[in-house]
């Protein structure tokens, strides 16, 4: 586990974290009275809020700012489809069997897990401080070599921390040789691991009764959208460039499905494809609103060397070094920065850390992952692809379908260039079969070439092609047959194949990691968990407490109440007979950040006190004023400070 702290410096108890999201069933194992399936999860009341809102700010922060082309796709997608994306055959991870007890690991993650475990045991051995945590008290009760306190030679604890720092990067053939090399094994017998193989992470299934149509369920959202390219473009007037964006659910078959809802089988993605002309350097019409904020950026070149430091810079500064490849790349790391702010993750614990070659996926061309720092470590929560023109275009050729935009040139283009011309009439009874395999040959001629052999032709009369399978590969055309001449055409439209910048959001994996940034415990006799949630996120707005069970409260309260939920504000009524600090409590720990309480001077002049959840400060206005704090406080105009300032304290030495 790593290290990380709350706000108020304590190290995450993450232990205490994890009940408490299960105990107010934030989410909870699925199918758990069946003994449960790993990876897979239901989220309970305050999950779902909370995910809906980070939602609905997603909808606001990306597709109403950005103007963008929603669309909800299906889950099902045929086989061809994956076969043609290349998911069906490099959506993979790496697995190891072990032969002895049929256990199935995941090559990198185990590993990562083997060589955590020898330095754990080293740092024992020199008798430096290890956290006691339970994953590692779980190591320890295995009892193999790998978790026992052994000190290894300097060198070999540098080669572990750099291998362990590249472990995204290596591929099956890599984490074979790792795996022989440092003799690694299972951790829990010892026994040998078979080689890694690859396994695919979809999930097969067929469409209809007749079992003839193979699918899958779809590993990402992508798919849809680059399908319905062409549709979208003619509804945005074909005006370029533009972004669709598609929220739903994905399923991998994950190998090692691990750490609650950061590695399961089926999770929410919102993912946009922002579609963009490729040539002038991919500019971005928006750059300049973004080209002042600083992020920290974990590139190639410093994780080549096996260091992990974050250099902060402007994005302006980003791109104008090539650290980051383009404006539009560049537009949305900081968008995507700015979103999990919002609403919730922790500035100090972001970085965005630039993909090594070999780690992008079969498609990605450039890749920056906005990763966040949890107890479980960095954790990639959103991916931001560059794919290049690599989908539509082999969409386009699978299928024939025109996945590309064509412009109408403000200025026509003149184009100097080689043009053959063939006479058929001649040409077919001269080459009879071979026809159409010596024309192919002739119109695929680069420029050079034909430059080149439009001066044999005038010098020799004749010219020599290369054509596989006709003859001994060489054809010889005459100047009877073949004309090469340099000409000027004049092009009036412009067709080009738009690259997609991707970013793609985890949001489960946001939901877990925000949740970890806002915990924190209040000081006090007994541990009391707060989850501080920003008011527009957190599953419910306001708590309602009358002060006791007497009768004359409980109609101001009702009252309160259906106006909070007539104004869209989701309110709870808490009128159990625990005391107000023991119901405040417990609302802390669902993240409600402002309570009302109703008491006696509530019935004599209609004022209630209106309390924050991060300072427990209080101040007392009517209900008017109430509600519009309130409002102006959900909707995240307003912050308590602002609400302080306007409306007059409340202090407990008021209430006794
Ligand atoms: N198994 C999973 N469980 C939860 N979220 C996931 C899972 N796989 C991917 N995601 C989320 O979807 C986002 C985009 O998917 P992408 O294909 O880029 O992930 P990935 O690089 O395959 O992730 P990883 O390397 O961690 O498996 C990720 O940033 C992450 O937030």
């Amino acid at each position: 586990m790593a290290t990380t702290t709350t706000k108020t410096g304590q190290p995450l108890d993450r232990p205490t974290l994890d009940s408490l999201l299960r105990r107010r069933l934030f989410y909870t194992p699925a199918f758990e009275v069946y003994g449960g399936v790993a990876g897979l999860y239901d989220y309970g009341p305050p999950g779902c809020s909370l995910q809906a809102n980070v939602i609905d700010t997603w909808r606001k922060h990306f597709v109403l700012e950005e103007d963008m082309l929603e669309v909800d796709c299906t889950m099902l997608t045929p086989h061809e489809v994956l076969k043609t994306s290349g998911h069906v055959d490099k959506f993979a991870d790496w697995m190891c069997k072990d032969p002895k007890t049929g256990e199935i690991f995941r090559a990198d993650h185990l590993v990562e897990e083997v060589l955590e475990g020898r330095l754990m045991g080293d740092k024992e051995a020199r008798g430096q401080k290890v956290e006691v945590d339970e994953e590692k008290e779980a190591k320890k009760k295995r009892k193999t070599k790998d978790t026992k306190a052994v000190k290894l030679p300097d060198s070999l604890v540098q080669e572990y921390e750099e291998t362990l720092a590249k472990i995204d990067n290596y591929g099956g053939d890599e984490l074979g040789l790792l795996i022989n090399k440092y003799e690694i094994r299972n951790p829990t017998t010892g026994g040998e691991v078979l080689p890694p193989v690859a396994f695919n992470l979809m999930f097969q299934t067929s469409i209809g009764p007749s079992s003839n149509l193979a699918g899958y369920l779809r590993p990402e959202t992508a798919q849809g959208q680059f399908l319905t390219f062409q549709k979208l473009l003619e509804f945005n007037q074909q005006s370029m460039p533009f972004a669709s964006a598609c929220i739903g659910k994905s399923f991998r078959n994950e190998i090692s499905p691990r750490a609650g809802l950061l590695r399961v089988r089926e999770f929410l993605m919102a993912e946009i494809e922002h579609f963009v002309d490729p040539e002038g350097g991919k500019k971005h019409p928006r750059f300049h609103e973004v080209k002042d904020v600083k992020i920290g950026l974990l590139d190639r070149k410093v994780q080549l060397s096996g260091r992990t430091e974050v250099t902060y810079m402007t994005m302006g500064e980003a791109v104008a070094t090539r650290t980051v490849d383009s404006e539009t790349l560049g537009y949305f790391i900081v968008r995507i920065y700015l979103f999990l702010i919002r609403v919730g993750a922790d500035p100090k614990k972001m970085r965005f850390r630039q993909h090594m070659a070999n780690e992008m996926a079969h498609y990605a061309a450039d890749c920056w992952d906005a990763e966040l720092l949890t107890s479980y470590g960095w954790i990639e929560c959103v991916g931001c692809a560059d794919r290049s023109a690599y989908d539509l275009t082999v969409h386009s050729k699978k299928t024939g379908a025109p996945l590309c935009v064509r412009e109408t040139r403000t200025e026509p283009l003149h184009i100097v260039e080689w043009q053959v011309d063939l006479d058929k009439k001649k040409f077919g009874p001269k080459f009879k079969k071979d026809g159409k395999a010596v024309e192919a040959a002739v119109e695929a001629l680069s420029q050079d070439m034909r430059e080149k052999l439009a001066i044999d032709l005038e010098k020799t009369g004749k010219i020599e092609v290369d054509v596989s399978d006709v003859g001994n590969g060489k054809v010889e055309i005459g100047s009877d047959l073949i004309k090469i001449e340099e000409r000027t055409r004049v092009e009036h439209t412009r067709e080009y194949t738009p690259n997609v910048i991707e970013p793609a959001f985890g949001i489960g994996r946001i939901l877990y990691s925000v949740m970890e940034h806002v915990y924190w415990s209040r000081e006090g006799s007994e541990e009391r968990g707060v989850l501080s949630f920003p008011p527009p996120i957190a599953p419910t707005k306001v708590l309602l407490v009358p002060l006791s069970g007497h009768q004359d409260f409980k109609p101001l309260v009702q009252r309160l109440s259906n106006k909070l939920r007539q104004l869209g504000i989701s309110n709870r009524i808490d009128d159990s007979s625990a005391s107000i600090g023991k119901r405040y409590s417990r609302n802390d720990e669902l993240g409600t950040p402002l309570g009302i309480t109703v008491d006696f001077q509530s019935v004599k002049d209609g004022t209630f006190t209106l309390r924050d959840r991060d300072s427990t400060k209080q101040v007392r206005a009517d209900e008017e004023k109430i509600c519009a704090a309130i409002m102006s406080i959900v909707e995240g105009k307003k912050e308590w400070a602002d609400v302080q300032q306007e409306l007059p304290e409340f202090t407990q030495q008021e209430a006794d």
